[in-house]
């Protein structure tokens, strides 16, 4: 859909910030670019709408060279989301999402009956419209960016750090949101970010450039994680990457077992094991946290939650940060379904990790 060939930008008086690039992005798919500060990532993204001009090589979208279009054409038929929202301060809300199509020549009424369409669709309520982008949260804020990106329905969407400016829990769900709004629309996304978890999240394909703009590896994020390409690579992946590579393994087969559950008003319950933690739980059967078994009355705060099809990430993370080292798995209603143990946990890795080298 996108394609670099032997693309290098080298701006005056500098080293190529970007050197030599030739990828290929796919069409319906997200393609992240990854690196540290200043290896080119923001130069290759606006060479697709030519907000950059290459020094040499060529950028075809849709197998037409972006040279031939007018920079200012190519610019409108595609959507560009950054770090910074860009929304106009003077405007609404309604009314920046709006801009592209006036540009285009859409009635007034007809770009903002979108514009409030598109609210909706990227989680915003309406009575939001009529406010002013200063008025709105930076999540917000982001979000009306991905609406007016998305206005003129382009089939290619830049994004160039959008989630970086807001909170790990609002960048969370802005993540989740991106993910469930392109199963839907299926666009061609490029997205930008210095975060490899982002990346590993988001990524169909993940491109890790090096500080002078060079493609150190293009490929799924499980082979980044799994065999990172040179040490530059592994070092920027992280140690971590044995504990992300988790991410992509289902933790469906693990055996869930029963939990003592208190409500919150009874503390120590009868019926509790001296020792034992309990789970407290409100009315519904909803986790509320851990009573624990040397001061019973009080609430503990739990740990994070696993969901049935969740990852072993998860399922991990939720054994380890839970304060009774039993990991609370939930059902769709939020309600206990029972609890997983960490050494069940790392069990299922092994055998997952087995299974993979049976196969290879
Ligand atoms: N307009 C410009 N003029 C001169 N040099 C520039 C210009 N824009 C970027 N550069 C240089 O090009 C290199 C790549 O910059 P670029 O912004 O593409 O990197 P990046 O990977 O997106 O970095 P960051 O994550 O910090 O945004 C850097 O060395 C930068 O200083």
């Amino acid at each position: 859909m996108i394609e670099f060939q032997s693309v290098t930008k080298q701006y005056q008086g500098g080293q190529p910030a970007v050197d030599n690039l030739t990828m290929s992005i796919d069409k319906g798919a997200i393609t992240v670019l990854v690196g540290p500060s200043g290896c080119g990532k923001t130069t290759s993204l606006r060479m697709i709408n030519r907000m950059v001009e290459p020094s040499s090589g060529t950028i075809t979208v849709a197998g037409k060279d972006v040279s031939t279009v007018p920079a200012a054409q190519l610019r409108r038929s595609m959507g560009y989301v950054m770090q910074s929202s860009g929304l106009l301060p003077h405007r609404s809300v309604l009314d920046n999402i709006a801009t592209v199509p006036r540009l285009n020549g859409v009635s007034k009424a007809d770009a903002r009956k979108r514009a409030a369409e598109l609210l909706d669709v990227v989680g915003l309520a309406s009575v939001l419209g009529k406010r002013y982008p200063s008025q709105l949260s930076g999540g917000q804020q982001q979000r009306v960016g991905v609406a007016r990106a998305l206005a003129a329905d382009p089939p290619v969407l830049l994004m160039d750090e959008p989630f970086s400016a807001v909170d790990p829990v609002v960048r969370d769900e802005l993540q989740q949101e991106l993910l469930r709004l392109q199963r839907e629309l299926a666009k061609t996304i490029v997205f930008v970010t210095h975060d490899i978890d982002e990346a590993t999240v988001l990524g169909d394909k993940v491109a890790v450039f090096a500080v002078g703009g060079k493609l150190a590896q293009y490929a799924a994020p499980e082979e980044i994680l799994r065999a990172p390409a040179n040490d530059f690579v592994a070092s920027f992946v992280g140690r971590d990457r044995g504990f992300r590579h988790l991410a992509f393994d289902v933790a469906d087969s693990l055996r869930l077992h029963s939990v003592t559950m208190v409500g919150q008003t009874e503390g120590q319950s009868a019926g509790r094991r001296a020792g034992e933690w309990a789970l407290v739980v409100d009315d519904e059967s909803r986790p509320l946290g851990w009573s624990s078994p040397r001061d019973g009355a009080g609430l503990v705060p739990g740990g994070s939650l696993f969901h049935k099809g969740d990852t072993l990430r998860r399922a991990l993370d939720s054994a380890l940060s839970s304060p009774s080292g039993l990991g609370v798995a939930v059902d769709d209603d939020g309600r206990v379904a029972g609890v997983l143990k960490a050494p069940e946990v790392l069990a299922l890795i092994e055998e997952v990790r087995r299974h993979r080298e049976d196969a290879t």
